[in-house]
């Protein structure tokens, strides 16, 4: 055996967990004003008062769900009069699946998945709320997942109208909305009651990027053992992308692949290598937050871009039975959030195309598609 070989108990990462996706840093910074804003729009739950609902929104990686979970935190330390609930909308996508996860996390019990209407849980739930005098914040984490099929507004409607019928009941919602330009927009009914503080998380500057990855460097591997090209290359990748959260997992891999090679050290190819993987991640994640009918779409785009609209429409229809209307609102959808381009510009045919073509590799948009 050479050497260099690493044995089971040898590793590069001195405190590996610090890479995971669950992890809350202690190191966050360059989010003050966010978090700011976070703590004034909560601050009224500690007299008692409904907090201000907010609206946090920004591109993929940038902080938003980590902020919220760190204000919640710095606040339980102040009072019990609060709960406060996440619920990852990714999992959790019906309105019966979000009021679930907020009893759950109430009462410490998990609520039969069926036989129980919505109605009855969540009056459970503000009986809970109103028996113990406390205020409940719910945070609604990448909300996007649940607007294709129109659960966003029902959920918000629920949450926020409760006090109407059910007198001192004191909710508020901090929806966030993981930004990847597909546009979105509550129903009106929803719109006059949510009201939000609106917190912006804008992408990282590159030496915010550097700042960030080179404290994870420092505390998740033994000194040394990420070179600085090594080092350059992951920040580079971020800053591309604009998400964080491929960087952590490019060092993640990176480290993996570079004992997996029996190296010391990580090097600029192991964090090439391991991009390969990580690069999916955005796309998988664009992907998964999509209808099934627009999924039939996109899989049938990438599988044959040669096919011309008309094909591409029938061959749509025949699997899923909708019509025209629908077949180009989801073209353009998909067109607006870069995951296929479509030439809309002929004369007289507004909202028409005859050219589809997917703009990510084919290949990659088939293997999230799995
Ligand atoms: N300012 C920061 N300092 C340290 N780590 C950060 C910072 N911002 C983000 N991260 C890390 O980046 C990863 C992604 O952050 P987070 O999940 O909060 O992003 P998000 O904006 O909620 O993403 P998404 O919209 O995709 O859900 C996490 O692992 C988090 O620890």
């Amino acid at each position: 055996m050479s050497k260099d070989m690493l044995l089971w108990d040898e590793t590069l990462f001195s405190n590996g967990e610090i890479l995971e996706f669950d992890y809350l840093p202690d190191y966050f910074v360059h989010r003050d004003s966010q978090m700011q804003s976070l703590r004034f729009s909560l601050k009224p739950a500690l007299r008692g008062m409904r907090p201000v609902n907010c609206l946090v929104k920004g591109p993929p990686g940038t902080g938003k769900t980590t902020a919220v979970m760190k204000v919640f935190n710095e606040m339980k330390e102040y009072t019990d009069n609060v709960v406060f609930v996440k619920v990852n909308c990714q999992m959790d996508s019906t309105r019966f699946a979000v009021v679930s996860r907020i009893y759950e996390q109430l009462v410490h019990i998990t609520p039969p998945s069926s036989g129980v209407a919505f109605r009855r849980l969540f009056e459970k739930v503000i009986k809970y709320l109103l028996d113990a005098n406390k205020t409940l914040v719910v945070a609604l984490d990448d909300i996007n997942y649940l607007f294709p099929e129109g659960h966003a507004d029902e959920v918000m409607y629920s949450l926020l109208r409760a006090h109407e019928q059910y007198p001192g009941a004191r909710i508020s919602i901090i929806a966030i909305i993981s930004d990847v330009g597909i546009p979105y927009r509550f129903d009106p009914r929803v719109g006059s009651v949510f009201l939000p503080e609106e917190i912006a998380f804008p992408r990282y500057e590159s030496d915010e990027i550097g700042d960030i990855i080179d404290n994870r460097i420092r505390h998740a591997f033994f000194q040394d053992v990420v070179s600085s090209e090594a080092r350059d290359k992951v920040v580079s990748y971020v800053d591309m992308t604009g998400d964080l959260r491929i960087g952590i997992d490019l060092l993640k891999r990176s480290g993996l692949n570079a004992e997996r090679r029996a190296r010391r050290t990580v090097s600029v190819e192991d964090v090439e290598k391991a991009y390969e993987a990580s690069r999916l991640l955005h796309l998988c994640r664009n992907i998964k937050s999509l209808s099934d009918h627009e999924k039939t779409l996109l899989r049938l785009i990438a599988k044959d871009s040669s096919l011309q609209t008309g094909e591409l429409y029938k061959a749509f229809h025949e699997i899923t039975g909708l019509g025209y209307t629908r077949f180009y609102e989801i073209i353009e959808k998909m067109h607006v959030s870069r995951l296929i381009n479509a030439d809309f510009s002929g004369k007289g045919m507004r909202g028409r195309t005859r050219y589809v073509e997917p703009v990510p590799d084919s290949k990659d948009i088939l293997k999230c598609l799995e």
